[in-house]
């Protein structure tokens, strides 16, 4: 393990974490945007991947199972270690050695949040671990979110995965060294959610090359105000979701890349289902207060993607 000198809130990186202490975390899937929402609204849903961390005299020690497995690196640049060694800085304590297990089912590169779930759990999984020993050095949500929001830029899928439920979020400016904060949405007890996932993947860093540098004002003045729409209809009046859950800001630009998606979009919400990429997709998002009906089952599954109900989950937290 290597040290590095970051930490927040002053802590001293003083304390080392004793072998065999163990956690165990559970972390959602999410899904950001929900239509016009652009790096702001986020949705926790009940997919899960499971993360186990111990502390061991030395060395690291990684295995995957479940989706990514035999994918993904399993070394010191594995994203799940890189967040646990982040969270463990930034509370100013030190392992000796780790060894890391996760049961992933997140599937990953479709817009369900997967590298936010890795980060926020790896994050939480270290922050179990510090507060097993250290209690004191025990870092808040509000520092999780500066840290799981740093890794990808914008807190949309890190804050529903870490406080669970719907959230809008926001960052003090768009340089670097941003501030992130974000506000719960009480989601209204009607709404289901729905995700049809692809075996296609798109990777999120390409799908946002996509997206212009400008777009025209009247988009920007259409997606602002769907998506205070789309706070009222999530809250408040699921009659407006299928409105609430217009966007000219991403989707336009993204679905050459997604061709199926998007038909697969366009198809729901014309049968009044509000229908959206889910992230930067290819996942398409349904919240309805009805379930879909074997015929949208059937064009999902003819453009090669299946319905998977999934809910709305809680935040990330010890199993
Ligand atoms: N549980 C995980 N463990 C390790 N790496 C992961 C995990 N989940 C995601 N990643 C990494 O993040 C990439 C996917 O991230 P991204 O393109 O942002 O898509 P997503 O919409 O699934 O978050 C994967 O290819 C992998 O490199
Ligand atoms: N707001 C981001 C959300 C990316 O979510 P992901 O689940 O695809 O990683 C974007 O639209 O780029």
């Amino acid at each position: 393990m290597t040290r590095t000198a970051q930490t927040i809130e002053g802590h001293a990186m003083t304390e080392v974490l004793p072998e065999g202490v163990r956690a165990r975390v559970q972390v959602p899937a999410s899904s950001a945007n929900l239509g016009p929402g652009f790096d702001s609204l986020g949705l926790a849903l009940g997919i899960h991947d499971l993360i186990d961390v111990s502390t061991t005299g030395s060395g690291l020690d990684v295995d995957v199972a479940g989706e990514g497995a035999g994918e993904v690196s399993l070394s010191s640049s594995h994203l799940v270690v890189r967040a646990v060694e982040r969270g463990l800085d930034a509370a100013g304590v030190w392992a000796t050695g780790l060894r890391v297990a996760c049961r992933n089912a997140i599937p990953h590169s479709r817009g369900l949040g997967s590298s936010a779930a890795a980060v926020v759990g790896g994050l939480v999984a270290a922050n179990e671990l510090v507060t097993e020993s250290f209690p004191e050095h025990r870092l808040t949500n509000d520092q999780l979110l500066q840290l799981a929001s740093g890794f990808e830029g914008h807190p949309d899928n890190a804050a529903a995965c870490i406080y669970g439920g719907a959230a809008v979020s926001w960052s003090d400016h768009c340089g670097p060294d941003r501030r992130y904060s974000t506000a719960p949405l009480a989601v209204h007890a009607d709404i289901r959610a729905h995700v049809f996932v692809p075996t296609a993947r798109s990777s999120t860093s390409a799908a946002r090359g996509l997206l212009p540098e400008q777009v025209p004002h009247t988009a920007a003045a259409f997606n602002a105000g769907r998506s205070a729409l789309m706070v009222v209809a999530l809250t408040q009046r699921p009659d407006l979701l299928l409105e609430g859950t217009e966007d000219l800001l991403h989707q336009p630009y993204r679905a050459k890349a997604m061709p199926e998606s998007a038909r697969l979009v366009a198809a729901l919400r014309e049968r009044g289902i509000a229908a959206a990429i889910s992230g930067a997709g290819p996942t398409v998002l349904a919240l309805s207060t009805a379930d879909p009906g074997a015929a949208e089952q059937e064009t999902a599954r003819a453009l090669g993607m299946t319905m998977r109900s999934v809910g709305v989950a809680r935040g990330a937290g010890r199993v």
